[in-house]
């Protein structure tokens, strides 16, 4: 392998001065404005990807020559003779002196003089097909001339030194870089020589065989072992060819102290993403849906393939022997295939010898293809190589009749479309979780009020609760002391009445014990009562702490007040009854006192043994006091005491009644009592047979109620006469039958019970006996049953 050394001027310095050029009438003209049909709309792909066989637009391969102004050698050597070319860059001619007096004219695509900078170069060779591959179609730059002729000049300059001796190379870049986005597109770039039909990396020396390999289907040829390098600056890729310069393979020929011993190939990979336009339609349709379609990424794929071609030379003129000579003979070849391969393309051959060299097989998009190529001949002044530069200018004529069919490579851009669903996909999790967040914060916020307004409840409940056990125990307290109160004085009169020898027996001694026991069962009742609450209170305060099952906690605690409740009411009753017992046990104490006082006995019913009398009607004391009962009905209530009279337990029936009697003595007690449906319950208890004492009572009852005109009525109605009648016909206790008699008595002295005919349809020994109480017990007793007892009971004997 030749010395490597760097070919694009940042070794071998700048450019000589141009020698008799004349630039000054040179008219600047566009290579791109001559060719219109190369100029395409960029178009959209209706498949995922495009493939040879769609349709393309026509575009032939432009042919520029560029002109080397004499260098050192031609400027001595050559001095006395004229330039073997003269160029008329206006009409895009080249005329090719034979000899003296003969001249062939040829045209081109562009005329370049030596004047030519290596900028207007750029722009009319190189700019527009560097556009083209910015649209998506592939592109060619491609140098071809005789050794030291400037191909290596036009195209590989860096221009480190001077940045307008910049070749098509840097220039290309340059514009590729800016017109890509580094946001979304892609640029690579592979450098590679084509030496001794091998190709090897320039950008990796070590790699040195590089296989071609051709898509069969789609005809694309790609070098898949070949370094790509991303490119993300100029600076980036400056260092990248002056790499590559250092690898390329150079020697010292007659013609070309730097000439090239390979053909340089810069491929330049440009990966665009463009968006489709949207379909208005699915867009319609999408519109109501929440998700929003990613746009259709699309991805155009293009390459642009600059090649510096090794010069063609004739080994006499180049001295070229030993290995440089099968290196020439190597280049010659290759270009020799380019041009057959041209050849048969421009005559529409139907067969076309791609094949025969590696130069070709790379090439043969660039050609006949669908890239749009621009091929620059280089061509130097020198008569002594007139030969080889009609060489040339024939091979850029031949070049000129190949039509490229330049098409988009255009695809869709999976792993775009695939990266923009998965930011879309994240964002929709995000905003997901975001929800679940905020739902999660929710929960947990009605949670905390929730337990705010348990703990609250809670509170208040104890509270209630606490209140409502001191309330009873106040209440019980002061009922208990007012109790105790009354049953001192009431022992203290029993004493009283002992010391005077009048104890009668209506208060015993066993009744003040019993009431005793009831106290006792009441503080014992109460003691349970408080037990109780302490234990609700205390399961309360466990529940609060383990915070498990409030609701079932709260109603088991309802469930404990109402029990609660429901004791105190019990509690209630039976301080009603002690109460009354109480009221019971004075009013006699009191009534024997008076009787005592008086001595005589009371002439209304006491619930022991006086009968009724309409003259026991005063119930006030002598100060003008309330009398006990009216006192107890105000304290206890009317209705309380008459329940009592329903009352289960036999005891609290008996008390009940007494009571009932008592107050059933007061006239202003009488029709209370039959309003509020007592008369009724006496009735019913005068014939439970249950207990003597309670159908005596009741009997001593009805009869003080039978006083009231009213009553009288309403005793008629309910049948009370009919039960009067039946419990004098059974009743055992002659005290029964003479509180039934005093009832009766009371009844006839209305005066308006007329027919009281059908008491006396029984005519029994207890009936009987019920008046002869009657008439011998009282004065009292009608002028109509004394004319019954004439009639009927005295006639019959
Ligand atoms: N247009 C030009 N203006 C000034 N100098 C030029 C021009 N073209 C070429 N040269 C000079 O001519 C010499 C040969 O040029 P270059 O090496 O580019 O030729 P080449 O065609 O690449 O040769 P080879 O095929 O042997 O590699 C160089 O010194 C170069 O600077």
């Amino acid at each position: 392998m030749a010395m490597a050394s760097s070919r694009n001027g940042a070794v071998r310095g700048s450019m000589r001065p141009v020698s008799g050029a004349n630039s000054s009438n040179l008219r600047s003209s566009s290579f791109k404005s001559r060719i219109p049909s190369s100029a395409p709309a960029p178009r959209r792909s209706s498949s995922a990807s495009i493939g040879a066989a769609d349709n393309g637009v026509p575009g032939r391969v432009r042919v520029a020559v560029r002109l080397r102004p004499r260098n050192a050698d031609e400027s001595v050597a050559d001095a006395d003779f004229a330039d073997c070319v003269e160029l008329q860059p206006e009409l895009k001619r080249l005329k090719l002196r034979k000899n003296n007096w003969d001249t062939e004219t040829y045209e081109f695509d562009e005329v370049l003089t030596e004047a030519a900078s290596q900028k207007r170069v750029y722009e009319v060779v190189a700019k527009p097909v560097v556009e083209s591959v910015l649209e998506g179609y592939n592109g060619t730059v491609m140098a071809y001339g005789q050794t030291g002729t400037g191909k290596t000049f036009t195209l590989g300059r860096l221009g480190d030194e001077d940045t307008a001796a910049r070749g098509i190379m840097v220039r290309s870049m340059e514009d590729i870089i800016g017109g890509t986005s580094l946001d979304t597109d892609s640029i690579s770039v592979s450098y590679l020589q084509l030496y001794m039909e091998t190709i090897q990396d320039l950008l990796d020396p070590t790699n040195d065989n590089i296989a071609i390999v051709e898509d069969p289907r789609t005809g694309d040829v790609s070098l898949p072992g070949a370094t790509h390098v991303e490119i993300r600056n100029q600076q980036n890729f400056l260092e990248l060819l002056q790499l590559g310069e250092t690898h390329r393979v150079a020697a010292n020929t007659k013609l070309n102290t730097e000439s090239s011993r390979s053909h340089a190939i810069l491929m330049v990979h440009v990966k665009r993403s463009v968006v489709e336009n949207e379909d208005p339609v699915s867009n319609e349709m999408e519109s109501s849906s929440h998700f929003v379609r990613p746009s259709k990424p699309l991805v155009r794929r293009s390459k642009l393939v600059l090649v510096d071609l090794a010069g063609s030379e004739r080994v006499h003129k180049s001295g070229s022997e030993g290995h440089m000579l099968e290196e020439a003979k190597s280049i010659n070849l290759s270009l020799s295939a380019l041009g057959k391969c041209i050849n048969a393309i421009a005559e529409n051959s139907p067969h076309v010898p791609l094949r025969d060299s590696k130069l070709t097989r790379l090439l043969r998009d660039s050609f006949g293809g669908t890239a749009r190529t621009s091929l620059i001949v280089t061509i130097g002044p020198s008569p002594r190589h007139r030969g080889e530069t009609t060489s040339t200018i024939l091979f850029g004529q031949r070049a000129m009749k190949v039509e490229n069919m330049l098409k988009i490579k255009e695809e869709f851009d999976y792993k775009s479309l695939s990266k923009k669903l998965e930011v879309q996909l994240d964002k929709v999790i995000a905003e997901n979780e975001r929800q679940l967040k905020a739902f999660d914060d929710d929960v947990e916020r009605i949670n905390r009020q929730a337990q705010n307004r348990i703990s609250e409840v809670e509170k208040n409940f104890a509270e209630a609760l606490e209140k409502e056990k001191l309330k009873c125990q106040m209440e019980y307290m002061e009922s208990v002391k007012k109790l105790e109160e009354k049953l001192i004085s009431n022992q203290r009169n029993h004493e009283n009445g002992k010391r005077n020898g009048e104890v009668n027996g209506v208060v015993t001694a066993s009744e003040f014990t019993r009431l005793k026991e009831s106290l006792e069962n009441e503080m014992k009742l109460r003691k349970s009562a408080e037990e109780e609450v302490s234990k609700v209170k205390s399961q309360s305060t466990l529940k609060t702490r383990s915070g498990e099952g409030e609701d079932a906690g709260i109603s088991r605690l309802q469930k404990l007040l109402e029990d609660e409740a429901l004791q105190k009411k019990k509690l209630e009753e039976e301080v009603t009854i002690l109460r009354s017992q109480l009221v019971q046990l004075t009013f006699e104490a009191d009534q024997m006192r008076r009787c005592l006082d008086r001595g005589a006995p009371g002439n209304s019913y006491s619930g022991t043994d006086s009968l009724p009398s309409r003259h026991s009607q005063a119930r006030e004391s002598v100060n003008g006091q309330k009398a006990p009962f009216a006192t107890l009905c105000e304290q206890v209530g009317l209705q309380k005491i008459l329940q009592l009279l329903e009352s289960d337990d036999a005891n609290i029936r008996i008390h009940a009644v007494k009571v009932v009697a008592n107050l059933a003595a007061e006239e202003a007690n009488q029709e209370k009592i039959v309003e509020a449906g007592g008369l009724t319950s006496l009735l019913m208890l005068l014939r439970s047979y249950e207990d003597e004492t309670v159908r005596r009572v009741a009997a001593g009852a009805i009869a003080n109620l039978a006083m009231n005109e009213v009553s009288q009525q309403l005793i008629v109605d309910q049948g009370g006469i009919s039960l009067l009648s039946l419990t004098a016909a059974d009743a055992e206790d002659p005290q029964t039958l003479r509180m039934v008699a005093g009832a009766i008595a009371n009844l006839c002295g209305n005066g308006k019970l007329t027919s009281p005919t059908f008491y006396f349809e029984q005519e029994t020994d207890q009936f009987l006996k019920t008046f002869f109480f009657m008439l011998f017990g009282r004065q009292t007793a009608s002028k109509t049953m004394v004319g019954w007892w004439n009639k009927s009971v005295v006639r019959n004997g």
